[in-house]
C-alpha cells in the first residue's frame, strides 16, 4: 500500500479561506490586520519567502509592509526600525526574516519585538507561554505541522514522536507541541549515535535536518507518519526535502511532500497569527 500524501497546499488553502472571512469581518469594523516583514540582505530564498508572505497577505485582504535593508545595516539601526514598528498601531505583527547577517545578534533582535506583535512566536515570552501551555503565538512551522496532523485525523496521543533537529524555530517547539498533545517525544540531532535505532521506533517522525533525501525507508517504521520540514536542493538543483520521498512511500502510512507539504502551512499560520493579533487588539479596545 502506498502512503497517503499529506497535502499542505490544499490544507493551507482551506485555512486561508477561513482567515479571509475573518479578515473581512474585522475590516467591516474598520480594522485591517497589518504585518510588517523586515528583510536584510540578498539571500535569494529569503527574498522568495517574503515575497510570498506579502502576496498572501494581500490576497487575504491584509496589509503588508515590506521593509528592505542592505546587508550592511547595523544592529542598532535594526533595533530602531523594530521600535518604530512596535509603536505603530496599524501594525499587528512584526516578522524579521531569518537568517540574519552574521554581524547582527539574532537574540537581541527577537527580544526587541513587542511580544504582543511577535507573530513568529520566537520571543522568549512567547516561547515560555507555549512551554507551559498558556495562550501564545505559536511558531508557524511547528503549528502548521500540528494543523496537518489534525487535518488528517492523526492523534499524537500515546504515539512515539521522534523529532530530528533541535532548532528554536522548528525542532524544539515541534517536540513541545507534540508533548502537549500527549505524544512521547524523543529528540535526535547531529550528535545522536545510531539515528536509525530511534527513527525506526517513531510512529510520527519529524525531520528538520537540512540534508537532501537523507532519510530512506531504512529509517522508517512501517506505518509511520513522516513529516518532512527539510528544504534542500538535490544534485540537479531541484527543491527537495530530507526524506527520500519515493523510497518511503511503500513503508510510511502518511508522508508530506516537498514542496507542497509543511512549507505552505508556515505562511498560512503566519497569516492566522497576524489576524489573531489584530482581533486581540480589537477585543482590548472594547
Ligand atoms: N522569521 C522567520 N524566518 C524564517 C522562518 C520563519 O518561520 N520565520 N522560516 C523559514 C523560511 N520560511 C518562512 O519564512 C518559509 C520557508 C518555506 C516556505 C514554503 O512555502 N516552501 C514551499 C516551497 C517554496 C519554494 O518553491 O522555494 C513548499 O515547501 O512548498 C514558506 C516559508 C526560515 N526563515
Amino acid at each position: 500500500m502506498s502512503a497517503i500524501i499529506i497535502d499542505g497546499k490544499a490544507t493551507s488553502l482551506k485555512l486561508k479561506n477561513k482567515i479571509s472571512q475573518r479578515v473581512a469581518s474585522l475590516a467591516s469594523k474598520g480594522i485591517i490586520p497589518g504585518l510588517a516583514v523586515v528583510l536584510i540582505g540578498d539571500n535569494p530564498a529569503s527574498h522568495t519567502y517574503v515575497k510570498n508572505k506579502k502576496k498572501t497577505c494581500e490576497a487575504l485582504g491584509m496589509r503588508s509592509d515590506l521593509l528592505q535593508f542592505p546587508e550592511t545595516l547595523q544592529e542598532d539601526q535594526l533595533l530602531e526600525v523594530i521600535s518604530g514598528l512596535n509603536h505603530d498601531p496599524e501594525i499587528h505583527g512584526i516578522l524579521v526574516q531569518l537568517p540574519l547577517p552574521a554581524h547582527i545578534d539574532e537574540f537581541n533582535v527577537i527580544l526587541a519585538i513587542d511580544p504582543e506583535k511577535d507573530v513568529d512566536g520566537f520571543h522568549p515570552i512567547s516561547v515560555g507561554n507555549m512551554m507551559i501551555g498558556r495562550e501564545a503565538f505559536l511558531p508557524c512551522t511547528p503549528h502548521g505541522i500540528m494543523k496537518l496532523l489534525e487535518e488528517y485525523d492523526i492523534d499524537p496521543a500515546g504515539k512515539h514522536a521522534v523529532v530530528i533537529g533541535r532548532s528554536n524555530i522548528v525542532g524544539k517547539p515541534a517536540g513541545q507541541l507534540l508533548l502537549q498533545r500527549d505524544a512521547t517525544v524523543t529528540f535526535c540531532h547531529s550528535k545522536t549515535i545510531g539515528l536509525a535505532d530511534y527513527t525506526r521506533q517513531a510512529d510520527i517522525l519529524i525531520s528538520a535536518v537540512g540534508r537532501a533525501k537523507f532519510l530512506g525507508k531504512e529509517f522508517i517504521k512501517p506505518g509511520a507518519v513522516v513529516i518532512d520540514v527539510g528544504m534542500n536542493r538535490d544534485d540537479e538543483g531541484k527543491l527537495c526535502g530530507d526524506v527520500d520521498f519515493e523510497d518511503v512511500l511503500e513503508t510510511a502510512s502518511h508522508v508530506t511532500p516537498v514542496p507542497g507539504g509543511v512549507g505552505p502551512m508556515t505562511i498560512a499560520m503566519l497569516m492566522e497569527n497576524t489576524l489573531l493579533s489584530a482581533e486581540k487588539g480589537l477585543a482590548e479596545t472594547k
